[in-house]
């Protein structure tokens, strides 16, 4: 008897599965590695950022460009096919994000990375206009101002075999989204405000161990990890961060309307969040919520995408000669680099979009389905996880062809119109791209224009980054580049 009820015991977990492949039977039609009972793909995928990455260009390689993995309790299919991708961004029903996002929660909420449904179209169509011409403009002088700290701090840097630039590039460009998205000078390039700093990169270095491990993904698990204690109190210093802010933020303002002081009239720079507190529908709370994801949503990306800019234009010397030719006589000598400056670089935004295509700053994001779909003629059953393979799209030969070499002139505009309209998704597309968008280019090819204006920058020797992706395209073992000063390069 006692051995029956052991064998039933241990076998229930295998009728479970069992039962959970034939939930997803429909998707036969997509190839993929055959799952093992209960861990399913968990060996094929990988347990680090590296081997995730590695392993999904593996799989898109062997299965083609839509193909699917069983992860525990999870049916995810991979989508690097244009067609799909357009089904799927396109449409206003398909937008709830996977089960992934929630580790995000603690921080964000929420806020508009985060929600879904009814709340996630009223914010975004709150949010959406504050970041118009207007604000971006006013935003450039935020960007000088931090790109001439960066210049004075790599300065030092001019000479040495090599440097490791992504710590400088990130406080970069933290210093950059919190004077924008509060208003607030944090000046952590300058080592100040390091408590909020430390927080923010221990959460965020956190968040990917927990998306990689089989347990600590659980939050009542969690809270027995070792990177639990420090994980709360960050949290916790990020969150009165915040709050301080716009309780100040508001009171401020208020005062500023009811004693009509004499800085009324005078010129004071907007940040978002005066924006969002224009608005009588927000609490401080749902305030603190946009404010975070502003914070997350803006200063990982930026950091990849200016991280991997430097690396190609180091890598490809003719490229990197051409961009300057046209900074100098385009931008010249001006310490200000204007909103004009930047429309007529015309070719450094096509070094910047085929940077964005060869290192897509965001490698993949992910929706859960709610219903049963029908996408370009296959059932998906409620519940599949679609990962759409930003980075795997964008090196489709089928929409790139030669996908590894580094070729700015894939979009000139005859080849952009010839290519499908969903290739070229670094920043998603349709109701859930990014919002940040505009204001993403604009930062990197500013601090673009004023580094190689300073600096020619060369590539190591012997050094090739370990590319890994945890939410955001990162190298893991640094970005180096040499940098040398203008008219003394050997
Ligand atoms: C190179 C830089 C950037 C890249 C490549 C990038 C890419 C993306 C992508 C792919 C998404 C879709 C995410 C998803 O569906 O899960 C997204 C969403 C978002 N991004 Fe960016 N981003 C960048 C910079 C920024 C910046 C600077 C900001 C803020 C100023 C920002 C704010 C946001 C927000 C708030 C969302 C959520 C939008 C929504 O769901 O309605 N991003 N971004």
């Amino acid at each position: 008897m006692f051995f029956v009820v052991v064998l039933t015991v241990l076998s229930l977990p295998f009728f479970w599965w069992y039962f959970f492949l034939q939930k997803f039977k429909s998707l036969s039609v997509i190839p993929g590695p055959r799952p093992l009972p209960l861990i399913g793909n968990a060996f094929d995928i990988g347990d680090t950022p590296t081997a995730l990455f590695n392993n999904c260009a593996k799989l898109l390689n062997q299965y083609g460009d839509v193909f699917k993995v069983f992860i525990g309790n999870e049916c995810k299919v991979f989508i690097a096919n244009a067609d799909f991708l357009e089904e799927i961004m396109s449409s206003n029903v398909y937008i709830t994000k996977s089960n992934a996002y929630n580790l995000l929660k603690p921080f964000l909420n929420d806020g508009l990375l985060t929600s879904g449904g009814s709340k996630w179209k009223k914010r975004r169509k709150l949010i959406t206009p504050t970041l118009h011409f207007k604000i971006l403009d006013q935003f450039l002088e935020v960007f000088n101002s931090s790109t001439d700290i960066l210049i004075a701090k790599l300065s030092s840097e001019v000479g040495k075999d090599w440097t490791d630039v992504y710590p400088y590039i990130n406080l970069f460009s933290l210093d950059v989204i919190c004077e924008t998205a509060m208003g607030v000078k944090i000046s952590s390039q300058e080592g100040k405000n390091s408590e909020y700093v430390q927080a923010l990169f221990r959460y965020i270095e956190n968040t990917a161990v927990r998306v990689f491990s089989a347990w600590k993904r659980f939050d009542f698990l969690f809270k027995f990890a070792p990177e639990y204690p420090l994980h709360e109190k960050s949290l916790v210093i990020l969150q009165k961060f915040s709050t301080d802010v716009i309780e100040k933020r508001r009171l401020k303002k208020c005062q500023e309307v009811v004693e009509k002081t004499s800085d009324v009239g005078m010129k004071r720079r907007v940040a978002l969040l005066d924006l969002l507190l224009e608005s009588d529908d927000l609490t401080n709370d749902d305030i603190k919520e946009e404010i975070n994801t502003f914070m997350f949503a803006g200063h990982d990306t930026a950091t990849s995408g200016v991280t991997f800019a430097l690396l190609a234009l180091a890598e490809n010397p003719e490229i990197q000669q051409k961009v300057h030719d046209e900074i100098l006589a385009v931008v010249g000598e001006e310490t200000y680099v204007s909103m004009q400056h930047l429309q007529d670089t015309k070719y450094l935004e096509m070094v910047i979009k085929e940077v964005q295509r060869k290192y897509s700053p965001v490698p993949f994001v992910e929706r859960r389905l709610e219903m049963d779909a029908s996408i370009c003629g296959v059932h998906f059953p409620r519940g599949t996880t679609l990962s759409l393979y930003l980075y795997g799209v964008l090196h489709n030969e089928k929409y790139f062809p030669d996908p590894e070499k580094f070729d700015p002139d894939r979009f000139l505009s005859h080849r952009q119109s010839e290519r499908h309209n969903y290739a070229f998704v670094p920043f998603s597309a349709g109701p859930r791209n990014c919002v940040g968008q505009k204001f993403a280019m604009l930062d990197v090819k500013l601090i673009i224009i004023k580094i190689l204006r300073k600096f020619k920058i060369f590539q190591v020797p012997d050094y090739k980054p370990q590319l890994g992706m945890a939410g955001v395209l990162k190298s893991y073992n640094g970005m180096r580049i040499r940098l040398m000063r203008r008219g003394t390069e050997k």
